[in-house]
């Protein structure tokens, strides 16, 4: 079963070139990012999750809100494996995979088709996933006869259907998203977004960071409101937009 786990899990961010003498110790009173703090040693940390308890079970779509700097994308890392606790627990039964940065591990001086290689591997697929996939990721991509060519000599919108039908060519446990990949020509967006809401549909826990209620409410059940690295609300996605959003 996937299931997620995080106990009292906290990701602080050390900055070693604030102008910390104009920091005051003062109350968050703006909406917008985590707490800046000075530790004992002098040294200034920003607290991205400040001590967060919450678990996940197989099953739920949940989405994330809350305002800049509030802790979406460092709660996304840190479910994806990219960050770890510095302190607390983040235990992550299932295999993940995360759209937030779907050009993770790109060579610009690779062709197309070593790119494929390359982000596959980066997800963790096997030699044997990978061949049985391959044939119909580069039919995804539509890019013919440049995919023996260099990833840098490729448009931004050809950039973005190799990296897209390579990273939603798996069907991981665990979805992580930050924003609806939809981007490129007419034909290729149609043919993006039903390869999406595939992966969406068949995924077991689906984790998405939006600002947009539309999209929460269309795809996830319940929301988590964070602020300031803490989580302010939890609960039903409508109840939760509600409140967010205002009604
Ligand atoms: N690499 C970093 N170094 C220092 N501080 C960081 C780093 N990454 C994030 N932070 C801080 O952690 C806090 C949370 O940032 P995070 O990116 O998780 O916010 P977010 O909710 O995704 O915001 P947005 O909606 O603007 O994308 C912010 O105060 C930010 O300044």
């Amino acid at each position: 079963m996937a299931k997620i786990r995080l106990e009292r899990a906290s990701v602080s961010f050390p900055v070693y070139n604030a102008a910390s003498r104009s920091l005051k110790n003062r109350v968050l009173n703006v909406a917008t990012g985590g707490a800046i703090e000075r530790r004992f040693d002098g040294l200034v940390v920003v607290k991205g999750l400040d001590e967060i308890d919450l678990t996940i079970h197989e099953g739920e779509r949940v989405g994330l809100v809350g305002h800049n700097g509030s802790g979406k994308t460092t709660l996304l890392r840190l479910l994806s494996g990219i960050y770890a606790p510095t302190s607390g627990s983040a235990a992550i039964d299932g295999e993940c995979v995360s759209l937030i940065n779907i050009g993770l591990g790109i060579d610009p001086e690779a062709t197309g088709r070593e790119n494929i290689r390359l982000r596959a591997v980066m997800m963790g697929m096997t030699a044997k996933e990978l061949s049985s996939k391959y044939d119909e990721i580069a039919e995804f991509s539509g890019l013919g006869d440049f995919l023996d060519m260099p990833f840098r000599t490729y448009s931004s919108g050809m950039q973005l259907r190799l990296a897209f039908a390579t990273s939603t060519s798996i069907r991981p446990e665990i979805l992580i998203m930050d924003e609806w990949l939809s981007t490129g020509d007419e034909d290729f967006k149609d043919r993006a977004r039903k390869r999406l809401d595939e992966i969406v549909s068949s995924t077991k826990i689906l984790i998405l960071a939006s600002h947009s209620k539309e999209l929460l409410l269309g795809n996830c059940d319940r929301l988590i409101w964070l602020e300031h690295g803490r989580v302010r609300m939890d609960g039903p996605a409508k109840t939760i937009a509600d409140e967010y959003f205002g009604r």
